[in-house]
């Protein structure tokens, strides 16, 4: 169960529980272990989660008392001794690297470990590697004879990959290609563990051969000697220092002068250069972007939900324990929970967060699906699994960063406390809106793909592009809302209700989008620029869109729990008040549309109702 708050029992302080939390934990009306048992997959996993975390508490190398105290360079070797500590650890349990344990020793070291971009590397190398190289090159990086990063973004370009400049120019009579930094903004710049660990880089090029220019393609360079950890001939590295977070990541910068590598080591799962410079296509032009994709999926689930979650365990049970102020002049103090505007600020965002546990599971069952069949070089499902990754990161992201802060400002001054914990969950849940692709980016790429389907769906009857919509956007061929079913505020309370209604809000908005931007080209404008004059409504489509699948995520997840009605009852309450505060935290889409108008309002009477109901509940689950 969860550890004692330790608190003042007057001046002697205990391990003992708080009685106002202890208050709040009785008589729960749904079986909490059952619950946890639900959000970590079974109780087989609960049992294995806590025997996982009770290695790692009791581990004084783990402690994190002194976290807060250390430079930047003590945090770099505080993350590497954690991270070999583990490792050893895990060898001599028979954890395997991608076992459930390492999941949760990661998630109970809240990934304060360094060496993050070497998974990186490993997941890019299973992706992006044929069989041979994955043979060769995964046992190195599993038993760590090598340290590996994934070089990609560089000084001039992040976002835009056709605009990376570091060249891999093939030499076929001595069947290596050459590396090389042509410019400073060719500098590769951010990637993690580069700045001091790393012995390897995935360098993500320029491919140079048959005298054409091919495109991005992934090359394995050794750029440390692994005899004295020197910096090998052509190599200049080092670390790009002081950073908003992450401390204990060395993230890097890379300058390559004409560095020669063997042919061998250009990833060639989707394309290969044989040994006279021949280039031989095996995928899509996007078929190494397929990375992003797989770590963009496993950063929900893994980094950055846990955070917001964390959060929010954190801002519920102070904001139960503090009290300040009275509800009236002769109650004693009250408990800032009983606040209704303290309840207004913690309990979506715990909604969220457990809106986004069982959108991600479902993120996951849809990714396993369609990353073997991409691997097998089957990409029909790969445009659907980009949209959505892509689309679920932004706005978990988002959602992710604009919650945790809202949780450290709820806990008044000790949220600004470092040792709240809760200001470097801040710190660390922003650098995802920006990493493995810039949010407003990556919803572009969601509108993109929204547009194209809705195009599709308009198509004739018959005609050729008229072929079936992929699942996510079939609800663009769904008959449409013709007016708000809802008389009343409770109404709003049905799942099937408010799924429909958030589905009518993201058709209205890309239809919308995709007619403004008819409009454009019809005056004349080219498709570039006709597309950047409509890419703000774009995005509000692309957002209404993905907040559309999390709640159709949640709602059909919490179909399964019938056989636990006392639960199903209580998560209803949160899938209620996500779908519900959606409304209000993502106003755009709902305003300007009378049905929109109807639901807003109705969410504003009925969001005091569902707050109530959400009160009793939600004190109990994260305390
Ligand atoms: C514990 C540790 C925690 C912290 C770890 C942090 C680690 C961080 C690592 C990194 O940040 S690694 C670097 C990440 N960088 C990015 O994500 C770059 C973002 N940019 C892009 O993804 C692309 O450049 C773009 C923005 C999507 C643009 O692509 P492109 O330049 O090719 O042009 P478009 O015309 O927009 O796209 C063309 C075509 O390609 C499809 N597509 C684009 N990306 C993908 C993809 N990843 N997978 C599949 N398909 C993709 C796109 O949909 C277009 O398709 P069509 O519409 O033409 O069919
Ligand atoms: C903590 C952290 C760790 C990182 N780790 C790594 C790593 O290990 N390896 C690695 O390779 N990289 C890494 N990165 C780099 C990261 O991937 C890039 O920062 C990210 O892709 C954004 O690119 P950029 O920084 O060039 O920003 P830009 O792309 O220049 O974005 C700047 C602004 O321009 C806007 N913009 C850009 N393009 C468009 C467009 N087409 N339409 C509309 N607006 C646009 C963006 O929305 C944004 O507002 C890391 C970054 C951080 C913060």
């Amino acid at each position: 169960m969860d550890s004692p708050a330790r608190v003042s029992m007057g001046d002697a302080w205990s391990w003992q529980v708080h009685p106002d939390m202890e208050s709040e934990r009785r008589q729960p009306s749904f079986d909490v272990e059952r619950l946890t048992n639900i959000l970590d997959g079974g109780a087989e996993n609960t049992a294995l989660r806590r025997k996982v975390e009770s290695v790692i508490h009791s581990d004084p190398v783990f402690s994190l008392k002194d976290n807060y105290f250390m430079s930047q360079n003590e945090r770099y070797e505080a993350g590497v001794k954690k991270k070999f500590h583990l490792h050893m650890i895990a060898q001599r349990l028979g954890w395997s690297e991608h076992s459930r344990e390492f999941r949760y020793a990661f998630r109970a070291l809240t990934g304060d470990l360094a060496l993050g971009l070497h998974h990186i590397f490993l997941k890019s190398l299973q992706s992006l590697g044929s069989e041979e190289q994955i043979a060769k090159w995964a046992p190195l990086c599993n038993e760590f004879r090598i340290i590996a990063t994934y070089a990609q973004t560089e000084l001039g370009h992040g976002t835009y990959l056709q605009g990376l400049e570091t060249e891999a120019t093939y030499d076929a009579d001595t069947q290596e290609f050459v590396m090389h930094s042509p410019t400073l903004t060719a500098t590769k710049w951010w990637p993690g563990d580069l700045g001091r660990s790393a012995t390897h880089a995935l360098v993500l090029a320029q491919l140079i051969c048959s005298g054409a220019r091919q495109g991005m393609h992934a090359f394995i360079v050794p750029i440390r000697s692994l005899q004295d950890h020197t910096l090998l001939p052509g190599v200049t590295a080092g670390d790009i220092g002081p950073k908003m977070d992450f401390e204990y990541t060395d993230n890097g910068f890379l300058q390559l002068d004409h560095v020669r590598i063997p042919r061998e080591n250009m990833l060639s799962r989707f394309a290969q250069v044989l040994p006279d410079g021949t280039y031989i296509k095996l995928g899509t032009a996007q078929s190494n972007y397929l990375s992003m994709v797989v770590v963009r999926v496993s950063l929900l689930l893994d980094e950055i939900n846990p955070l917001l979650e964390k959060a929010c365990i954190i801002a519920i049970r102070y904001s139960v324990i503090r009290r300040q102020s009275r509800l009236r002049p002769s109650d004693p103090e009250a408990k800032v929970l009983d606040y209704q505007t303290q309840q207004h600020k913690l309990f979506p965002q715990l909604a969220t967060a457990y809106a986004f546990h069982f959108m991600g599971t479902s993120l996951q069952e849809f990714f396993e699906e369609s990353y073997s069949a991409i691997l097998d070089r089957d990409f029909s499902l790969l445009p659907e699994l980009h949209a959505l990754s892509s689309g679920l990161k932004a706005m978990v992201s988002e959602f992710c960063t604009q919650g945790a802060e809202l949780c450290r400002r709820a806990c008044g001054g000790h949220g600004y406390s470092k040792l709240s914990g809760l200001p470097s969950l801040v710190s660390r849940v922003t650098a995802s809106c920006t990493y493995e692709g810039e949010n407003t980016v990556l919803y572009l790429q969601v509108a993109r793909f929204l547009v194209k389907s809705y195009l599709q769906a308009q198509a004739s009857p018959g005609s050729t592009s008229k072929t079936s919509l992929p699942q996510s956007v079939a609800y663009l061929t769904a008959p449409d809302l013709a007016k708000c079913p809802a008389r009343r505020a409770a109404d709003f309370l049905h799942p099937e209700l408010y799924t429909r209604a958030w589905a009518h809000v993201a058709v209205r908005l890309i239809k919308d989008s995709a007619h403004h931007l008819q409009t454009r080209l019809q005056s004349g404008a080219d498709e570039h620029e006709a597309w950047n004059q409509t890419t703000v409504i774009h995005l509000q489509a692309a957002k209404a869109h993905c907040y559309y699948i999390t709640v159709k995520g949640f709602a059909e997840a919490l179909q399964k729990l019938d056989h636990e009605p006392a639960i199903q009852q209580a998560l209803q309450r949160l899938c209620d008040l996500f779908a519900l505060h959606g409304e209000i935290s993502l106003p755009g889409p709902a305003l300007p549309h009378p049905e929109g108008c109807h639901l807003v309002n109705g969410c504003f009477r009925l969001h005091r109702s569902v707050f109530k109901f959400s009160t009793w509940l939600l004190r109990w689950k994260c305390l």
